[in-house]
């Protein structure tokens, strides 16, 4: 048996903007059958190639998690936010508050050792005057934003720019119809982002783990996802 190291990267945004249609598709590159509300929390991994093709490759695993995203489960969610090595922040191109909620979800994430904090005090009202520096802080955690639902978008020009909270983090942004394969085919523009967004988590998780400040895990924990870094995967000799 060989061990293969792993990343945890978050899956956040408004119920229903497709989270799970997108994660769906870039763990297991096709569409999701018949997607249904997430309720807490599902777990897909997807193997992944760190620095392909240079001396320093090495396989990972990534696992998305796949956070519900109605409000009733507010106050709960956190429990899932510990380790978090990256985040993927997903919106809804036909639904501009999706957008600017992304603020809010950031910010719940940023907070997870503080649960207790009340959310979205600290925003500036006009989205615009909003101080992506000053919010981030210190953090060093990877962000990639998600635009799905383009099929539905009747000014494709409109959103050829990327959206202000990934210019605003300096993060890459796909925009895409979470049920076409062709989005985030290989040797596309979308996956090669991806590709580097993976890349750039796996770099930074010793820098996003102390942050986590959480005990990773417990060893009396009964899951094996959640008692171990590694997974145990057969010798491929
Ligand atoms: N037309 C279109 N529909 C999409 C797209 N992405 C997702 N959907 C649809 O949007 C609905 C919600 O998608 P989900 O992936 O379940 O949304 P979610 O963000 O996981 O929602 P919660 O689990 O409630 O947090 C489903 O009916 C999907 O088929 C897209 O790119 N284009
Ligand atoms: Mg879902």
């Amino acid at each position: 048996m060989s061990l293969i190291d792993r990343v945890r990267v978050m899956v956040l945004g408004d119920s229903g903007v497709g989270k799970s249609s997108f994660v769906h598709l870039a763990a297991h590159g096709e569409p999701i059958k018949s997607p249904g509300w997430t309720i807490g929390c599902v777990v897909e991994v997807k193997l992944h190639e760190y620095r392909e093709g240079t001396p320093e490759q090495t396989t990972y695993f990534v696992e998305f998690w796949d956070i519900g995203g109605s409000n009733n489960h507010r106050n709960a969610r956190h429990v899932f936010y510990n380790p978090c090595h990256g985040v993927i922040l997903v919106h809804d191109l036909t639904n501009r508050k999706s957008e600017e909620n992304l603020k809010k979800w950031l910010q719940e994430v940023l907070n997870r050792d503080k649960p207790n904090t009340p959310l979205y005090t600290s925003w500036a009202s006009n989205y615009d005057d909003w101080d992506a520096e000053n919010f981030l802080g210190s953090t060093q955690l990877p962000i990639l934003v998600i635009g799905t639902k383009l099929d539905m978008v009747e000014d494709r020009k409109f959103v050829s720019r990327s959206s202000n909270l990934a210019s605003q983090f300096g993060a890459d942004e796909i925009v895409l119809d979470c049920r076409q394969v062709r989005y985030l085919a290989a040797g596309t523009t979308n996956a090669v982002k991806l590709t580097r967004f993976y890349d750039k988590v796996i770099e930074k998780r010793d820098i996003t783990e102390t942050m986590n400040s959480y005990p990773e895990r417990s060893s009396t924990s009964t899951s094996p996802l959640l008692s171990s870094r590694f997974y145990s995967v057969p010798h491929q000799d």
